[in-house]
Parts: structure tokens; sequence; C-alpha cells
């Protein structure tokens, strides 16, 4: 499989050229930048320190991505938008990463997904993904007295909060609820905020250093507390988990699947 990989000049794209190097079934086809990005025309496997692969990083989408089978995106909600109209028109598979996207964007997302593989998730490794059907589970189980918060901890270069593996963990919950997020998230609090709303699920979040995520729900009941967590050590989790979902999505029918269909944890 002829894969692509965007933001090849960021943590994750370093991350998933090291992925891709490791692995004799795909080749990285192609590199890409935004426009005007010094890391243009930078040998992409030196700059994911792995020695030079002689594939320049370049700011031309259509060339690299119309003679490949799919694109592994870590980027930003506007850029991971464009490459699903262009993968839409092409058909080729699109794996997101990127967080941070709003209500807009993803109703976007949903009409591409009709002309194109799109896997998304909030995060990629296994270990989030098995933590959220666990999340489910608990909050199923327990009785609603037990208040649900969501911590998360990234390092201080990340833009969006709450990180899209803390809101993919409240979505768990949720469901497990039977309620819906949107409806019953407290997504930051600040002052006089008056006691805690029956049924809320709060988030609050940390940023400083380089930790690489760190998540934690927790189910607070009176005179007992669960917390369920999960730490990510190094990001090639995530660029693992984005390869086995190009491979997963190559050749399945449109549409718009996430990391649970891959692990098969949906079955
Ligand atoms: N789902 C998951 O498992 C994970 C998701 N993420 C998410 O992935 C995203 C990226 O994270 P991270 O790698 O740390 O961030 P970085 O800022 O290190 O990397 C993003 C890269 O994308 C580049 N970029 C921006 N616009 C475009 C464009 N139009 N075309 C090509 N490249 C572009 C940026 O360039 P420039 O800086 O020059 O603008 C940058 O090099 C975030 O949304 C993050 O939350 C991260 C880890 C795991
Ligand atoms: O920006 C990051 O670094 C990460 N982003 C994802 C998120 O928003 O949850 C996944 C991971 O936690 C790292």
């Amino acid at each position: 499989m002829k894969l692509v990989v965007a933001g090849a000049g960021g943590r994750m794209g370093g991350a998933l050229i090291r992925a891709i190097a490791e692995r004799d079934d795909i080749v990285l086809h192609a590199a890409i930048e935004r426009s005007g990005s010094p890391a243009i025309g930078e040998d992409s496997g030196e700059r994911a320190g792995i020695g030079r692969n002689e594939i320049a990083i370049t700011d031309d989408v259509e060339g690299a991505l119309s003679s490949a089978d799919g694109l592994l995106d870590f980027t930003t909600p506007e850029a991971s938008l464009a490459f699903a109209r262009t993968l839409a028109e092409l058909g080729r598979v699109h794996v997101i990463g990127t967080t941070g996207f709003d209500e807009t964007h993803e109703k976007a997302l949903a009409v591409a997904a009709e002309r194109a593989v799109i896997v998304k998730s909030g995060n990629m490794s296994l270990g989030v993904n098995l933590l959220a059907a666990m999340v489910r589970r608990a909050a199923s189980a327990l009785p609603e007295s037990f208040d649900i918060e969501v911590l998360e901890m990234h390092h201080k270069h990340k833009v969006d909060a709450p990180s899209g593996t803390a809101l993919l963990l409240g979505e768990a919950a949720a469901e497990g609820r039977k309620i819906v997020l949107s409806e019953n998230a407290v997504r930051s609090r600040d002052g006089h905020t008056g006691p805690r709303p029956e049924g809320a699920i709060g988030f609050a979040t940390l940023r400083g250093g380089s930790v690489v995520g760190d998540h934690s729900v927790i189910l607070a009941g009176a005179g007992e507390r669960i917390t369920l967590s999960h730490h990510a050590e190094d990001r090639a989790i995530f660029a693992r988990g984005a390869v086995a979902a190009a491979l997963w999505g190559h050749g399945r029918q449109p549409g718009l699947y996430s990391m649970a269909d891959v692990l098969g944890l949906n079955d």
C-alpha cells in the first residue's frame, strides 16, 4: 500500500514516517506540508530522524495523492477538511488523527465519507480505545449518582482543548449513560459555578512540558471513587494505529469508520 503522510514536518508526521519505515507491506509514497512551510524540500526521512529516504517534503497535494492509496493525516481541522474533499474525488483511504473539529467540520467530513473510506479517531492507540469500552461499561453499570469527570494532560504545544481523546472518552461515558454528551458536558469551570449539575460529564484540562498524553475518567460516588486511566509514553502508539487503520480501510466500502471498528471493539 502506498501511503502519503500529511504534516510530515510535525510531531506526528515524524512518528508516522518512522512507523511506515518499520514495515515492509507499505511504502511512504510522499510527504506533504503546508505551502510556505520551511520544511518543504527537506528529506522526510532525515527530518523524521531515520536517515535519508530520498522523499522530499512537498506541497504538491494533488500530485502526491493522485497516485497513492491513502493518506495519514495529523494536521489541523481546516487542512484535514481540504484533504477529505480531494480524497473524496479520488476515492482514496483517509486516516484522520487530527483533533479540534467543530460541528460544521464534522458534517463536511460525513459528506466526504459518502465517497471515500475515512477512519477518524481522536486517539489511534489500542489502549485508549479499550479504555473507552471500559468507560462505557462502567458508566452503564454504575448508578447515576456516580459523577463522571474526564481529566487530561498534554504537552505545552497542544492547541485544542479538551483533547480529542477526552471528548472520545466523554462520548463513551454518555453512551453508557444513554445521554447526549453535548447536552451534558461541562467543558470548563471558573468562578462561582454553583453546585455540580445532576448527570453532568465534566472536563478538566492541564497543559505543560512534554507530556505525550494522559487521560483519566473518574467515576465519583458517595464514599468511593473509580479511576480509569491511560498514559501514552510514545507517539509510536498513535502512528502504528494509523498505519493499521489504513491497511484495514484499503478496499473497503466508503464510510466514516472509527478505531473501534478497526480494532473490532464494536463486534
Ligand atoms: N488521533 C490521535 O491518535 C492523535 C492525534 N493528534 C492530533 O494530530 C494533530 C497534529 O498533532 P502534532 O503532530 O502534535 O502537531 P504538529 O503541529 O507538530 O504537526 C502538525 C503539522 O501539520 C502541518 N500542517 C498544517 N497545515 C497543513 C496543510 N495544509 N498541509 C500539510 N501540513 C499542514 C503543520 O505545519 P506548520 O506547523 O508549519 O503549520 C505541522 O507540521 C493535532 O490535532 C493532534 O491533536 C496527535 C497525536 C495523536
Ligand atoms: O495533540 C496531541 O499530542 C494529542 N492529541 C490527541 C488528542 O487530542 O487527544 C491524542 C493524544 O492524546 C495526543
